[in-house]
């Protein structure tokens, strides 16, 4: 910004600050429920509703549950909602054939939201790490995360998720290829507005580690996934990633984790103009929630200011598990 202001006391910023009405004019930035994609967990069952531990105030529900939730967040203005399973142990292989079952618990979810509320999106997962025996995004050979066979499996549980209904779909497995594999499927299967959210710049983060306990897969998981997701050093990258899938067809494009990351969401919107969304992983969540239960931050103002800052470094939304709350605290 080239622009000069005006010496003391012809500019005084604090003018600008002295109360609300003020405040509210000169605002830059403004947060709603519609910027929030609330990111659930499914179980199997019925009428439960699981805490998670690590995640004071998230449970896991199970489908019947899902969509009721689903109903009271889109009546509080969330429009969209993301879906990620707790599979059973005994599910998971190492062909990972759950992934693209018709009848698997986030293709369960998806037809129980779209009958219950038609008009709210749902967005999927895509990735093995829920239905893979190894814990990893994708197939292991000879301990390697084998890309080119993976994909092939993606675009199976893809279209999986777009049969059942979703409307967005989210790649977060990181292999290469995959975003254009899934967009010529999508298109040679009749799914031509099924939209594909990339998980475009997704870091190897200690970030995840509730979302783990949540999903069950902390224990499954051998190794780390250093190998596909990006090095949390490099800037760069991302763009070069988020340059890739818009290319290949991505719609929309993910920064993740968030809080530590905004210079990359700056950077993604400022270079690419693109729908850009963050997600405000577990972690982030978790030390939320553990600072305000023990009394050392107001938990209200830390996570409404958190979801801002967002904003402010140029995402159009962010997936949090403070939608609620948040549709709730901004007065919905
Ligand atoms: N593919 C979804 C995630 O990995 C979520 C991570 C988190 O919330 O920690």
């Amino acid at each position: 910004m080239s622009h000069q202001p005006a010496p003391f006391p012809a500019a005084r910023f604090r003018r600008a600050r002295q109360s609300e009405a003020i405040r509210s004019l000169v605002r830059e930035n403004a947060l709603c429920p519609s910027d929030l994609i609330w990111p659930i967990f499914v179980r199997d069952g019925e009428g439960i509703e699981e805490p998670v531990p690590s995640m004071p105030g998230v449970v896991r529900r199970s489908v019947d549950l899902v969509a009721q939730a689903a109903r009271e967040a889109f009546a509080m203005g969330i429009p969209a909602i993301c879906l990620f399973p707790y599979t059973d142990p005994a599910l998971k292989t190492a062909d990972c054939a759950e992934a693209w079952n018709p009848e698997n618990l986030s293709n369960r979810a998806t037809r129980a939201i779209k009958a219950a509320v038609p008009d709210m999106a749902v967005m999927t997962d895509v990735a093995l790490d829920p239905y893979n025996s190894d814990g990893h995004d994708g197939f292991v050979e000879n301990g390697e995360i084998v890309n080119d066979r993976t994909v092939e499996a993606l675009v199976k549980q893809g279209l999986s998720q777009a049969d059942a209904g979703a409307d967005i779909i989210g790649p977060s497995d990181m292999m290469d290829g995959r975003i254009g594999a899934l967009r010529q499927a999508l298109e040679g299967a009749g799914h031509s507005n099924v939209m594909l959210l990339s998980y475009a710049a997704k870091y190897a983060s200690a970030f995840y580690g509730p979302f783990r306990d949540a999903v069950g897969a902390s224990g499954a998981l051998k190794g780390d996934k250093k190998t596909y997701q990006m090095d949390p050093a490099n800037g760069d990258e991302a763009l070069r990633l988020v340059a890739r899938d818009l290319g290949e067809g991505a719609d929309m494009v993910m920064v993740k984790p968030g809080m530590p990351y905004l210079d990359i969401c700056r950077r993604v919107k400022t270079e690419f103009g693109a729908p850009t969304f963050a997600y405000q992983v577990s972690g982030e969540y978790a030390m939320i929630q553990a600072a305000a239960q023990n009394g050392w931050i107001d938990g209200e103002r830390a996570m409404l200011e958190s979801l801002m800052c967002f904003k402010r470094a140029g995402c159009d939304g962010v997936l949090t598990y403070f939608a609620p709350e948040a549709a709730r605290a901004l007065g919905a």
